[in-house]
């Protein structure tokens, strides 16, 4: 499968604040590549960059086989279709006129305008003022914006963000039915819930660093599963100092690898702590992506 998206050493400073650090992303071609990391974790920037918004300190871009610099950006730029500040649009024009000014600005065809607005549902609404658009309506109206040129690669930076469950669920199934005609999707969030339900790649960022990335499988597998001790007396396990959270027929502990677990069960035992069994739980995906991330605050 080819990436669409490399970045090699990719670095962005402020000041003596590195917000982007080393990344070697790696989106692959016809997915929905869902970014994740908590608020202030470098999404953002990271996006910017990607689009020529902010300008890298460090490192290389690669997009869809091109490395991007001076002379191949103008073009490669009109292949990638974006969402990244607050959904765009003139507040005062009409959804249609709009979409005129990207139709005019970009020189696309009356069909290629029409095949988006009907994409994300909007035929209706084309001659409201955007003024009066829902937020949904203005995420839908930006994708359209985005999507008129026919990307072969779209970046959305938190598309979904202030919108209810029946706005996150339309941009969500709009985004893997796009993938699944094979254009990219690059989109970013601080909602795991949300990203988990849409992406079948993930990019984990944390404090500006690539923490994970890969599919979710991959995800689990590098994640230690939980260890549940069943005893009678999980206060006398507890009073010994054992890092451990009560659970419903004993202890909970997480982070242990395979000594660490012999260790403790060689403790319980030898201070009398009766251990009628110990097994091992999957944990839940919130959980591997709070160890990831340090526990910022990912919802
Ligand atoms: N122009 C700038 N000058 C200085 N610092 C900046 C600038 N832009 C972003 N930052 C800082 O870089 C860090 C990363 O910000 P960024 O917006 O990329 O994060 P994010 O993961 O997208 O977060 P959010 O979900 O809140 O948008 C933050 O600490 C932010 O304050």
């Amino acid at each position: 499968m080819n990436d669409v998206i490399t970045t090699h050493h990719l670095t962005k400073t402020y000041g003596p604040r590195t917000v982007v650090d080393d990344l070697e992303l790696r989106v692959p071609q016809g997915c929905v590549y869902g970014f994740l990391g908590p608020n202030g974790s470098g999404k953002s920037t990271t996006m910017k960059m990607l689009l020529s918004l902010a300008r890298p300190s460090r490192g290389e871009i690669t997009l869809l086989g091109r490395p991007m610099n001076r002379e191949t950006r103008p073009a490669l730029l009109r292949e990638i279709g974006s969402l990244v500040e607050a959904p765009p649009g003139y507040a005062h024009l009409t959804g249609r006129e709009n979409m005129v000014i990207v139709q005019r600005m970009l020189g696309l065809s009356d069909r290629q305008v029409s095949r988006a607005v009907a994409t994300v549902r909007l035929q209706e609404h084309m001659d409201k003022l955007v003024r009066a658009y829902s937020l949904g309506m203005k995420q839908r109206l930006g994708i359209a914006m985005a999507l008129a040129r026919e990307p072969r690669l779209l970046i959305l930076d938190e598309p979904t963000n202030g919108l209810d469950p029946a706005g996150i669920e339309e941009i969500r199934g709009l985004l893997v039915s796009l993938a699944e005609d094979g254009v990219t999707v690059m989109v970013s969030s601080h909602l795991l819930d949300e990203i988990d339900r849409m992406a079948s790649v993930l990019g984990i960022l944390g404090r500006g660093r690539l923490v994970f990335q890969g599919t979710r499988a991959e995800l689990f597998d590098r994640s230690t599963p939980d260890l549940l001790v069943d005893t009678p007396e999980p206060g006398r396990a507890l009073a010994l100092g054992v890092p451990a959270v009560r659970s419903e027929r004993g202890l909970r502990l997480s982070g242990l690898g395979d000594d660490d677990t012999a260790a403790l069960v060689r403790r319980l035992v030898g201070a009398d702590v009766p251990v009628h069994g110990v097994r091992r739980v999957q944990q839940s995906l919130e959980e591997v992506f709070m160890d990831l991330t340090g526990r910022e605050g990912l919802l």
